[in-house]
């Protein structure tokens, strides 16, 4: 769902917290990004599985119950990760559903192009409906088509474990299914507590960085891999300045 006072789908709020009428969210302009450090992540799954719920308990480590329709936000933060800081952009999405014929989705051109373009996924379902459980395959097979090779960071989220009465999606069907995607699971309840959804999305924050390449911001689409520019040697750089002073000193002295 969408939060009331959203910026427009796709668009950065660059006026701070003044545009959320429920929730702050802390925006800053494309310009401000950490440069070469952008970590984007898509969040993805059916209706009504807590999508919005889990972005907004992660930026703001609060629950807000009612969302207006989601028709797809753009979040974006300056977190640190692992002592760097680091650009992370956030893509609510409007839900996903199975066809009639269970084997493919409904899924809007405007959830290919997020897909396209993001480096991470959150792939959600509540753990108290069966069918959302059921679009995550499908999804992720969508995903998959859209990048057709190479490695794709994701991650499997079980909302409304605070629910455990209505459970219909056992723990060990998250960890499986999570498992034959690549991924981790991780069970959350984005009503009842912060640090799960936090882990669940620092998790991926971290994968998608090693996927990168160790976070310089490079993409590897295609299954194309662009590997790190080499840091300088320091000792081999104190080493060079040390004689460059010294001729100075040198030539200095024998003027
Ligand atoms: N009990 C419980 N309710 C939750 C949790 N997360 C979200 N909800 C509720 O589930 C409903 C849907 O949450 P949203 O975050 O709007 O879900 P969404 O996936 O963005 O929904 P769509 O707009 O349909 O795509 C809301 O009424 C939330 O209050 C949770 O962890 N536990």
């Amino acid at each position: 769902m969408r939060l009331t006072g959203d910026p427009a789908p796709g668009t950065m709020n660059s006026s701070g917290s003044g545009n959320f009428l429920l929730v702050p969210i802390p925006e800053y302009p494309l310009l401000d990004c950490v440069p070469n450090k952008t970590v984007k992540i898509v969040v993805l799954g059916a209706s009504n599985v807590g999508k919005t719920a889990l972005i907004v308990r992660f930026l703001t480590k609060r629950f807000i119950g009612d969302y207006e329709a989601n028709t797809g936000a753009l979040y974006s933060r300056k977190v640190t990760l692992d002592g760097e800081e680091v650009s992370l952009q956030i893509q609510d999405t409007p839900c996903v559903a199975l066809q009639d014929d269970a084997d493919g989705l409904y899924c809007q051109e405007q959830i290919n192009r997020s897909i396209y373009w993001a480096d991470g996924y959150v792939l959600v379902f509540s753990i108290t409906d069966h069918n959302s459980y059921r679009t995550i395959q499908p999804l992720y097979q969508h995903v998959r088509r859209i990048h057709p090779s190479g490695n794709i960071p994701v991650i499997l989220v079980g909302n409304k474990s605070d629910l455990l009465r209505a459970r219909q999606v056992p723990a060990d069907e998250g960890e499986t299914l999570a498992a034959s995607l690549g991924g981790v699971y991780f069970e959350a309840s984005a009503r009842e507590n912060h640090e799960g959804v936090h882990a669940a999305f620092l998790h991926l924050c971290q994968e998608v960085i090693r996927a990168l390449g160790g976070g310089n911001g490079e993409k590897r689409r295609g299954g194309l891999h662009l590997a790190r520019p080499k840091s300088p040697n320091m000792q081999e750089l104190k080493r060079r300045f040390r004689q460059v002073l010294s001729s100075k000193v040198k030539s200095a002295t024998t003027l």
